[in-house]
């Protein structure tokens, strides 16, 4: 029976994948694998049962990537599958910070018991309310993945002139882009050029504090800038000032911070991007999914530290799956540790991603054991299991 803890409520549809041959609760003590959305693992123990695990999301700066890769722990995340549940909550951000909808329905309530005055009160009122229409304004959209690509053609279809920036676009997200998105080469074309600027990048050491005083200042006036990323993105100090000096029109923020909570020109959403049901499912289906395949046949498939490696199991064989450091000469110790066992490797896949590599030998099921041995002592290989 696998042992799949939960660290967040995972919605049970994607869960039902998993199937019978596991168990799945938050109170597991000694986990195959974890399935996590936003809870932070940072200052978590990670149990040397721990082989995966998967983030049913998008972001992963919850999860220490890296000391996990050193501890032969595979993380997976779901790109793509909450995209259109954010893509959604950002065109209505979009929206609500342009036409003052939040101010105005505040104010509306404070209309009721005022009888049939209601009507009178409401078109004298409604003047304090004016905002201006996304059509025919400018969108800036900084990042072109999953989520980026899918707001930047749906800004597209409603009027907008639209930049995307992003000096790593992938093939895939570049075929999935309307044609009339405008290139934009740097970020300053971004700044200098939107009405509306947009954030969909990772949170990173290269990407934290990238909106700061120093790139508000390029932008222009009344610019209305919208972080459904990561609340480190941005300087939360130089968006207040600059507010309150009324150069940014508006900051919607799916990332609520004491600081800014509350205040004037801040929208504050309570990280509601992908909290959708379809979202939810998708995830949840993804991740548990990927984690399957991962614990019963070895395959890796989206994962943030380990290479992508797919191999069909080969009939009679058993499978030695082995995580590594990518160091010259590694796989000639493993292959000669079955040969020495006078055995024949049936298939194998081996593929490295930066510092790491990740090898799958299927072999005859009684060379297993006589191998395993040998190859765990190779130095560079940080963890070794059969399935
Ligand atoms: N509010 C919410 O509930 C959600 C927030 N997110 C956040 O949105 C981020 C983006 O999500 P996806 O689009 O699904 O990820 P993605 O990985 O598909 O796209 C990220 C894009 O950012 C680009 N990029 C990386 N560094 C960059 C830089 N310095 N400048 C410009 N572009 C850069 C990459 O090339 C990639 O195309 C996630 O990392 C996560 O932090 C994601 C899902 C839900
Ligand atoms: O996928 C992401 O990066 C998100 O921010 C979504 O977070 P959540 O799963 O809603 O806690």
């Amino acid at each position: 029976m696998y042992q799949i803890k939960t660290l967040n409520k995972i919605a049970p549809a994607g869960l039902n994948v998993l199937g019978a041959d596991y168990h799945v609760a938050d109170t597991v003590e000694n986990p195959d694998a974890i399935l996590v959305r936003s809870a932070s693992m940072h200052d978590m123990e990670l149990p040397a049962s721990l082989k995966a695990i998967a983030r049913a999301g998008a972001g992963v700066n919850n999860i220490p990537v890296d000391k996990c890769a050193e501890a032969g722990i595979v993380v997976f995340n779901t790109p793509g599958a909450n995209a259109n549940a954010v893509k959604e909550l950002v065109i209505a951000g979009m929206l609500i910070s342009s036409r003052r909808v939040i101010p105005a329905i505040e104010w509306a309530k404070t209309l009721s018991g005022k009888g049939d005055e209601v009507g009178k009160l409401v078109e004298k009122g409604k003047s304090a309310f004016v905002g201006p229409e996304i059509s025919h304004k400018r969108l800036g959209v900084i990042g072109l993945g999953a989520i980026g690509v899918l707001v930047a053609n749906a800004a597209v279809s409603l009027g907008m002139e639209v930049y995307g920036y992003d000096p790593y676009l992938s093939v895939d997200a570049a075929w999935g882009l309307s044609s009339e998105i405008i290139h934009a080469k740097s970020l300053s074309e971004i700044y200098q050029n939107c009405d509306y600027i947009t954030l969909h990048v990772p949170l990173t050491p290269d990407t934290k504090n990238c909106i700061n005083a120093e790139a508000i200042a390029s932008m222009k006036q009344d610019v209305r800038i919208l972080n459904f990323a990561r609340g480190g993105l941005v300087d939360e100090d130089a968006v207040l000032k600059a507010l309150e000096e009324k150069k940014v029109a508006a900051y919607v923020t799916d990332f609520p911070s004491d600081k800014v909570i509350g205040k004037e020109g801040v929208i504050a959403i309570p990280h509601l991007g992908a909290s959708t049901p379809e979202s939810e499912e998708n995830c949840a289906y993804m991740a548990a999914r990927q984690v399957k395949d991962f614990l019963e046949n070895g395959n890796i498939k989206n994962s943030v530290n380990f290479p992508n490696v797919d191999m069909p199991r080969t009939p009679g064989c058993c499978r030695i799956c082995i995580i590594h450091r990518n160091l010259p000469k590694v796989l000639s110790p493993m292959t000669d540790a079955i040969s020495q066992a006078g055995f024949n490797i049936e298939n194998m896949h081996s593929k490295s991603k930066k510092d790491y590599a990740y090898t799958i030998l299927d072999i005859s099921a009684a060379a297993c054991d006589k191998a395993i041995e040998n190859i765990r002592s190779i130095d560079a290989v940080i963890r070794l299991w059969v399935i």
